[in-house]
Order: C-alpha cells, then sequence, then structure tokens
C-alpha cells in the first residue's frame, strides 16, 4: 500500500518518503486520541511504531476508541489496538503493556530509539514525566490532549521551544471512585456520586462499569462491597422500570440507609474520618422549597428527591432510559437533592440547586470528533518537525505551529482552529532551564562506590562548590546537604540509587552573585567495564534573581505553581500576534486564580 509511488510519497517525494519508512516512533495512549493517532500514523506510512498503554478495554470506551470492539473489554488496550490494524498496515507495529513510567521496562535508553514521541495521554503526571525524558534526550515530542470540545496539540523541540511545563496547568478535579462511592469529604463528590452513579445506575443507559483497577483502593472489603453495591443498584432499577411509586421509599432505605450501614462495618475507613449517619427516621411529607438559590431543608431534599423520582420513574416506560441534563428539571432535582442528602449524611456542606446545576454540567464529556481533529493536526506537524514536506524549507522550531480547537485557545475571533507559533522555552521553567544529563553507572558500581565519591565527582567536573544539596527527585529525599552528611559515606544501593532515578544538584551558597546551574542527571545503566561516566554537558552559572517585588508577588506564584493538570485554556493567544511572547503565554494571575477557584471540571473519560 505504502511505496514512494503512493500518493503519501508523491506528496512527500521519494527521499522524504523514504526517511518517514525508516522512522521508527512512539505513541503513548492507546485511548481516544491514541486510536485516532495510531490509524494516521499508519496511513502515512511510518516505518516502525510503538504503542503503550497501561489499561485494558472499558465498555465505556467503545464510542470512541474505534478501533475496539465488545469482544474486546477487558484487553489491553496497546495489543488490541495493534491486532485490529495491523492487517491494513505496512508499519512494523509493536504493542507494550505497561505504564511509560515504569523505568525498568523503559529506561531512559529504551526512548532513545525514536525519532518522534506522540503523547496520547490523559493525565498530568505522565505527560510531565515523557517531557522530561524527551528534555534529557532532546527529543522532539508531539504533545496532545482535547476535553469536551476543546482540544490542543504543542509540538516540544527541547532546547528551542517551550515545554509541557513552562506555563503552568491547572487540575481538573478527578476524584478516585473508592472517594466517590465510600469516603466523600467535599460536596462535589456527592454531586458526582449522585450524577455519574445514583442516576446513572438507575435511569440512564450507559451506567458506567468500573474495574477494579479503577476504584483508587486495595482494601478487599471496600472493593466487594462496591461491587456488590453496584449490582444492588441493577435491582432497584427494575423497580424504576416497573413504575410502582411505593418502590421509592425502598430506593431511599437502600440507598441512605443499608449501604451506609454497609460502609459502617468497614472500621478500617472510619479510623481517621468522623462516620457518616444513616438517614433513619425518614418521613416524607408536602413541604416543598422551589427557591433555586437557596440551600433546603433536609426534609425538603427528601420530599423533592420523592417527587423528582416519581417523575422520572413516570417517564420512563416512554423513554426507555433518561440521560443526566442540567437543563432537564427532573433529573437535575433528583441528582441535587440526592447529593445533597448524602451530603448530609457524611456532614459535609449542602449547596443550592442553583449550585449544583453549575458544578453537574461542567462535567465534559470525550467527544469523538475532537479527538479525530487533534489526532490529525498531531500527525500532520509530525511532518512538520521532522521536515519531512517537500519544498518546504526546514522550519527553526519556534517557526512551528501548536494547534487549539475552540475556546481552548481564548481567541477572540470565531475560527475553531488557531495555529500560533511556538513559544521559546521559559527562562524559569522548573523543568527545561535546568541543566541535565545522563549519568551512566554499571550495577555493580551502586554497591562499591560511596555516595561522597558520586558528589564529589559532580562537584568536579561541573564547577560546583562545597555547599550543595543533593536530592532523589524521583522519591524528593534530601540525600545530602550543607548540614546533613549522615549518607555521604553509604554506598549508592544503600541510599537506594538505582537506574532511573534522577538525582538534583542545587548550589547552596548564600550571598553570591550567581550560583551553578541546578543539573538533574539521569542514573542510567551502562557496561560493568565503564563503571561510572558522567556525561559532557556544561553546567553555567546564573544570576542570582533579585528579591521580588510586592506587587509581583501574585505573578511569581503562578509562575512557580506547577502542579495541576493539562487545562486547555491555559494558553493566552491573540490571533494578531504572530509569534506568541513568552509573557502572553498564561492567563492574567487574576483570571488564572478565579477560575482555579470554581474549575470543577470532572473529566469522565
Ligand atoms: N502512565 C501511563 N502509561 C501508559 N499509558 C497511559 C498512562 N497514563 C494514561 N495512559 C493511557 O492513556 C490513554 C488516554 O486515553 P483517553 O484520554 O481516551 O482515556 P481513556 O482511559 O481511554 O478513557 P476513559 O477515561 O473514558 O476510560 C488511556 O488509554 C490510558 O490508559
Ligand atoms: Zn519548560
Amino acid at each position: 500500500m505504502n511505496s514512494a509511488n503512493s500518493i503519501n510519497g508523491r506528496i512527500l517525494g521519494a527521499e522524504n518518503y523514504q526517511k518517514l519508512r525508516n522512522s521508527r516512533i512512539l505513541l503513548i495512549g492507546a485511548g481516544g486520541i491514541g486510536c485516532e493517532l495510531l490509524k494516521n500514523l499508519v496511513l502515512m506510512g511510518f516505518g516502525e511504531i510503538d504503542i503503550v498503554d497501561l489499561d485494558t478495554i472499558d465498555l465505556s470506551n467503545l464510542n470512541r476508541q474505534f478501533l475496539f470492539r465488545q469482544r474486546d473489554i477487558k484487553q489491553s488496550k496497546s495489543t488490541t489496538a495493534v491486532k485490529a490494524i495491523e492487517h491494513v498496515s505496512n508499519s512494523k507495529l509493536t504493542a507494550h503493556t505497561g505504564n511509560i513510567m515504569d523505568v525498568e521496562t523503559f529506561p531512559l535508553s529504551w526512548f532513545d530509539r525514536f525519532s518522534i514521541i506522540f503523547n496520547a495521554l490523559d493525565n498530568l503526571e505522565a505527560r510531565r514525566y515523557v517531557n522530561q525524558m524527551a528534555q534529557f534526550l532532546h527529543k522532539p515530542l508531539l504533545e496532545s490532549g482535547t476535553a469536551g470540545f476543546d482540544g490542543y496539540i504543542q509540538p516540544i523541540i527541547p532546547g528551542s521551544t517551550e515545554c509541557f511545563d513552562c506555563t503552568t496547568k491547572e487540575t481538573p478535579k478527578t476524584f478516585p471512585v473508592c472517594t466517590i462511592r465510600s469516603t466523600p469529604s467535599q460536596p462535589i463528590h456527592c454531586i458526582v456520586w449522585a450524577k455519574n452513579f445514583l442516576f446513572a445506575q438507575l435511569f440512564a443507559s450507559s451506567a458506567s462499569t468500573v474495574g477494579e483497577s479503577d476504584l483508587g483502593t486495595e482494601n478487599p472489603e471496600e472493593i466487594k462491597r462496591i461491587q456488590q453495591e453496584t449490582n444492588e443498584l441493577h435491582e432497584l432499577q427494575e423497580y424504576v422500570k416497573s413504575g410502582d411509586e411505593s418502590k421509592i421509599t425502598d430506593i431511599i432505605r437502600k440507598v441512605f440507609v443499608q449501604d451506609i450501614e454497609k460502609l459502617l462495618a468497614i472500621e478500617e475507613l472510619w479510623k481517621t474520618r468522623e462516620k457518616p449517619v444513616p438517614l433513619y427516621d425518614v418521613e416524607i411529607n408536602d413541604t416543598i422549597n422551589t427557591d433555586m438559590s437557596v440551600i433546603w431543608s433536609l426534609q425538603e431534599q427528601v420530599n423533592a428527591f420523592v417527587l423528582a423520582s416519581k417523575r422520572l420513574m413516570r417517564r420512563m416506560p416512554g423513554e426507555g432510559s433518561i440521560e443526566f441534563d442540567k437543563d432537564d428539571a427532573d433529573t437535575l432535582e433528583f441528582v441535587s437533592t440526592a447529593a445533597n442528602i448524602r451530603a448530609h449524611i457524611f456532614k459535609l456542606p449542602q449547596k443550592s440547586l442553583f449550585d449544583i446545576k453549575q458544578i453537574a454540567g461542567n462535567i465534559i464529556p470525550a467527544i469523538a470528533t475532537t479527538n479525530a481533529i487533534i489526532s490529525g493536526l498531531s500527525a500532520l506537524a509530525s511532518l512538520r518537525v521532522l521536515n519531512l514536506i517537500r519544498n518546504q524549507p526546514e522550519a527553526k522550531p519556534t517557526e512551528l505551529n501548536m494547534a487549539f480547537t475552540s475556546k481552548a485557545s481564548n481567541i477572540s475571533s470565531n475560527r475553531y482552529i488557531s495555529s500560533p507559533q511556538l513559544a521559546s522555552p521559559n527562562p524559569k521553567c522548573p523543568v527545561c532551564s535546568i541543566a541535565r544529563g545522563v549519568i551512566h553507572i554499571s550495577s555493580k558500581t551502586f554497591e562499591t562506590a560511596k555516595l561522597s565519591d558520586l558528589v564529589d565527582k559532580i562537584r568536579d567536573k561541573y564547577g560546583f562548590e562545597d555547599e550543595v544539596s543533593v536530592l532523589d527527585k524521583s522519591t524528593q529525599r534530601l540525600l545530602a546537604d550543607y548540614d546533613f552528611k549522615d549518607l555521604l559515606d553509604k554506598s549508592l544501593s544503600e541510599v537506594n540509587l538505582k537506574h532511573g532515578v534522577i538525582l538534583s544538584i542545587s548550589d547552596e551558597r548564600c550571598d553570591v552573585e550567581e550560583l551553578r546551574c541546578t543539573t538533574e542527571f539521569y542514573l542510567d545503566d551502562c557496561e560493568e567495564k565503564i563503571g561510572l561516566r558522567l556525561p559532557d554537558i556544561k553546567v553555567p552559572l546564573v544570576k542570582v534573581a533579585e528579591p521580588k517585588k510586592e506587587d509581583e508577588d501574585l505573578d511569581d506564584a503562578v509562575e512557580t505553581t506547577t502542579s495541576g493538570d493539562i487545562i486547555l485554556d491555559a494558553v493566552d493567544v491573540d490571533e494578531n500576534v504572530k509569534k506568541r511572547p513568552l509573557e502572553d503565554a498564561s492567563f492574567p494571575p487574576s483570571k488564572r486564580i478565579a477560575e482555579a477557584d470554581e474549575g470543577i471540571t470532572v473529566i469522565l473519560d
């Protein structure tokens, strides 16, 4: 199918096409974006494609992860994706099932065999990790993500363009299943429970199934309880379908009394938490409240819950199933009252119907079309990054483009897609502004060399003075600093250093104008006869920053906070500005903080 005479061959030209055929590329994630992207990369004709995913296929993936079928549920995503496409593939495909952050399976040297890395991930931790690996290896990385109709691609060319961590990311609120189902500690947990679990199980057609690995708990009693609870709710769905409204009190008893009693029986859960109180002695009467902006009394919540349940039950025979819609008063009232009753049981603050409408309506579904657009853009961008487009002169990295869809870019125009040029690295970025190198170290040397030997060698080679701090970045353990020298005499293995660990060395001198740049070293394997080899990198001196003036504090706080996840509208792009200056690469702090406060975004997918 793919030859120099194929459409792709003719578009790229024979020479570039051959380069594409000779390229081995890495795709991380075989989910919504990953399935689309794998198909694109195969159709483009890349020579070798490795795809990594740690997960198995869930029923809820099938609507958009088109390489998977019902029969594939519980099978490895990467292996199934490869099987589904290999019959039309002219690429050598290799599936890996595992966590990309597992240093034993995927050490840094493993990443080095690829010409380009494509991220098709769904979480900040893995995105950050891969970004860091790309920085160590100076490997181009094509980062991408979607949330609802918003999406982005960001080519990252280490040393030349900004990296994933150059701009602050906010955290979307995702919660482990066990928090939602067993130990809520915030009102939002009760809202997610009422909408995604209770309502979905009783009325919706697509009640989610939860695999053990998704539960966020290893307590066998709790896992058993959650699974039993799900099965019992399926039975309650029969009551709902029967149309027998007298069963509503059974639903209340099951959900707000018996399930809570079962939770209370798992003593482990309540050692450090306040115990919930089941909803005993509940009465139903005529008191109702219609003011959406106030918090109703418990009695008003219970009465409204019964009324909303009745209305929904009456609709079921005609509609078959009912999906939650914040603008559908019955579904909203059911979810809102159920959430508030649960909040009462767990002694958490309750919310007005109006507030719950905002919060529950903000849950973002995955949209297959957005994934397809973003994957298409990602695949196309790779040709530009690898300079494979015929008659196009080699682009400087910062002449490459990123792309956003919809409001992700914060653009004022009505255009759906925008493609600003890439910004230069942020000099204050905690990841790409520091020096990096790979220390090759053999297994035996971990036993024979002392921590002090390694630190002395690093100090001598890169010009650090005595006052350095040595941190194991992987575990955030301090190994040595000016007044902590207890571990220096121990062997590297005794202080738990091993392959895959990242060591961070910082110059801790006070009262100097320039400090040696903080440097991170990845400890990689090498032959025994080499023993220990330090990389030939330059570790520059950097000017110590002036203390900030008071009115700059807020700005600074935003720049240095790098926890959080990919928030698509974290990049402020003015389409009139051709080259996006770095200062514009983030929201004004005030806006950013306001959004962080109210940003309850439950990512379903
Ligand atoms: N550390 C990791 N190593 C390997 N694969 C990962 C890692 N983190 C996430 N992934 C994979 O990235 C993919 C992201 O895809 P996507 O955003 O569509 O999520 P999903 O899990 O498939 O969807 P849903 O959340 O609806 O089940 C998932 O298949 C997930 O297993
Ligand atoms: Zn950076």
